[in-house]
């Protein structure tokens, strides 16, 4: 594990995610961008087997903080916000991928949609048994819940990646919050507000009719 200021903590992320949440549910982009950072720090620890799925995640989290420092940045305050922005000024590619390949709203569906699966696989860590592999509890997440949306190839590569995955104890230890008992009350904490900020995307996309971005 990494040692300093760049070091991983669990605390860190889940304050992130449940900062995102706004008294008018309304989902804050920057506290979720700080969440999804934070998680790729801990990604990069696990080894370079990684690589192609933390590359990805920072070219989307990329494009979002650039619409964030953009001259429209307040738009992009909120997920709320960048929708109605972004629909109401025809910037959204609706079928196809042309115009404006990397919306804000299709980029924020990607990480939306990995989000789905990091709420179980945190859930499977949360709930399994000290000796479980955590392999197989990220395969039972992805399964149900990105892979959907990958091709073949991605998935095939996610498997192998999944493979190299420590124990359930020795992950959770790695979380920099003590214990893997106390790791798992803090996540026991946090996940309500993860899922609060799930559903509340979700349901926001589905009113417009974005949950198939291309
Ligand atoms: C106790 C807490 C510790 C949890 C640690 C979790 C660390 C996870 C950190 C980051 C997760 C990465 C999120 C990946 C976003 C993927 C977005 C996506 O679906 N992209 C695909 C579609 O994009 P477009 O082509 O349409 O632009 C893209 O094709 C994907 C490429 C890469 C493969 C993504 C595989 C995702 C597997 C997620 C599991 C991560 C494994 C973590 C192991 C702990």
């Amino acid at each position: 594990m990494a040692d300093g200021a760049d070091a991983f903590c669990l605390r860190e992320v889940l304050v992130a995610f449940t900062a995102c949440l706004g008294e008018q549910r309304e989902v804050r982009v920057d506290p979720y961008l700080a969440g999804w950072k934070g998680l790729i720090r801990f990604l990069n620890t696990l080894g370079t087997v990684f690589s192609f799925i933390s590359k990805d995640a920072v070219t989307k989290i990329q494009i979002l903080e650039n619409y964030r420092n953009s001259d429209q940045r307040e738009k992009y305050l909120t997920v709320q916000s960048m929708v109605e922005y972004e629909l109401a000024n025809g910037l959204v590619d609706l079928k196809k991928r042309s115009e404006h390949p990397d919306s804000g709203c299709r980029t924020f569906l990607r990480l939306h949609r990995a989000l789905r699966w990091l709420q179980m696989f945190l859930e499977g860590l949360r709930t399994g048994e000290e000796d479980s592999k955590t392999s197989v509890i990220c395969s039972e997440a992805y399964n149900a819940s990105l892979a959907n949306y990958h091709p073949w190839i991605i998935r095939k590569a996610a498997t192998v990646a999944f493979y190299v995955l420590p124990t359930r104890n020795t992950f959770l230890e790695n979380m920099n919050v003590g214990t893997a008992d106390e790791a798992v009350a803090m996540l026991g904490d946090a996940l309500p507000f993860i899922c609060k900020v799930y559903d509340i995307t979700e349901e926001l996309y589905a009113q417009h009719k974005l949950l198939d971005l291309p």
